[in-house]
């Protein structure tokens, strides 16, 4: 691989705001690759890949340079340089690299990678709640798994298409996709792409979603004709699936308290062709009122720590904390026990979040069982999904249904 210059230094900017400024990631790398139109596939992938990469490692680097926060443009260089070294990419003759460390970097790496929350390049704290949660053996695999670069996957949007046939327009497309056993609408991209320029994206025959929370939609046991509440529908990724396990009949009501998320999500019903959700924004108690006692499902998709996705979003490593945690925790208490009220009694309902956390998964529902509010609910399963076992994002989903 040979370094250009602009790409470099956009790579540089990115990182600065990023880490100095506090901005997310996707947002900033989104911003800078519209910077320069000349960039073709191969510019952008460098921006984007390099960037999540150093963001990813950046405890190990920034202990392997020497250097500390806030990062300067010296700083931000001695990290790429890190990188750059680490990876085996040949230094151009820039000032910038000159007298570079090659054999000091090398063995710092080495003996950095003996204590895991440099080798995995964490804050201490979250890997003092991870061992506390998962275990010593648990989390070190499970750490190492969600520091891998996610796979692309996509679900099949079955309203308008099939499997096999996206599988064929895709390869016309030069996209290679390829099915996974156990996950009936995900194909899983062979190599990186820009999915969203493809004429099949444009047509509503697919969304991106990862493939563990492909199952969630599948946990809820839904029909055609059935009244269902998505209550954290967000921008709608499991709604817009729900409404094609129900083949477009029966209704979905997608609520969320910000109404800009329902917006996109209206926008992506509309182009998945998917007619029987209705968007409801909570701006009062008044909305969730109104529903108490209506719904057969209920889907309780709930804000978490995220720390599941965290291979897709490694910037959460650094923007996550503790505190953020456990105020997330009491929201995950009140949400369960206010919405479960919606459900109609012999209905089910599935509490999911996207975090390998037991204290926002398993106790959630322990603690909304014994509470008065779960007094007539019983677990039906559970399902812990892990990433360093299935490959894909860490989840959890547990199936409760409502006694007659
Ligand atoms: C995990 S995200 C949902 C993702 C979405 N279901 C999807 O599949 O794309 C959780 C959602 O809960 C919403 N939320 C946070 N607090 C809430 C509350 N008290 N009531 C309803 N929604 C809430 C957030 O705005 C966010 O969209």
């Amino acid at each position: 691989m040979r370094l250009h210059r602009n790409l470099v230094f956009a790579t540089l900017d990115a990182l600065s705001e990023i880490f100095n400024e506090g901005a997310y990631a996707d947002k900033v790398i989104a911003k800078t690759l519209k910077r320069d139109k000349r960039w073709g596939a191969r510019d952008r992938g460098f921006i984007a890949e390099t960037t999540y990469e150093i963001v990813r490692w950046k405890r190990l680097y920034a202990e392997i340079a020497e250097v500390k926060e806030p990062f300067d443009r010296e700083n931000l260089f001695r990290i790429f340089t890190v990188w750059a070294t680490l990876r085996g990419i040949k230094l151009p003759d820039w000032p910038q690299f000159e007298g570079t460390p090659t054999r000091r970097i090398k063995g710092k790496f080495d003996s950095l990678s003996k204590i895991r929350k440099m080798r995995e390049s964490i804050p201490d704290w979250l890997d003092e709640v991870g061992v506390a949660e998962l275990g010593e053996k648990t989390w070190e695999k499970e750490i190492a798994a969600l520091n891998q670069q996610a796979p692309v996957l996509l679900r099949v949007n079955t309203l308008k298409t099939t499997p096999e046939k996206l599988q064929q327009l895709l390869k016309e497309e030069e996209i290679i996709v390829h099915k996974i056993k156990g996950y009936p609408e995900a194909l899983q991209l062979e190599e990186r792409a820009n999915v969203f320029q493809t004429q099949a994206f444009k047509d509503g025959l697919f969304e991106v979603q990862d493939a563990s929370s492909q199952l969630v939609a599948h946990f809820l046991e839904v029909k055609p004709g059935m009244r269902v509440v998505d209550t954290c529908a967000g921008a709608g990724g499991k709604t817009l699936h729900l409404a094609a396990l129900m083949e477009n009949k029966g209704q979905i009501i997608a609520t969320d308290i910000y109404g800009n998320k329902l917006k996109e999500l209206k926008r992506r019903a509309k182009r998945a062709g998917a007619h029987n959700i209705e968007p409801r924004e909570i701006d009062s108690t008044k909305v969730i009122k109104k529903l108490y006692n209506t719904a057969d499902r209920v889907l309780i998709d709930a804000p978490c720590s995220g720390l599941g996705v965290l291979s897709r979003n490694p910037d959460a490593k650094w923007k996550l904390q503790p505190e953020f945690i456990d105020n997330i925790k009491k929201t995950q208490a009140e949400i369960i026990a206010k919405y479960s009220k919606i459900l109609k009694p012999g209905g089910k309902m599935v509490y999911a979040t996207c975090s390998i956390l037991p204290s926002e998964n398993q106790q959630q529902v322990e603690f909304f069982l014994a509470s008065d509010e779960g007094k007539d609910f019983k677990l039906v399963k559970d399902q812990k999904l892990l990433s360093s076992e299935t490959g894909f994002d860490g989840f959890y989903m547990a199936l409760l249904e409502k006694k007659e």
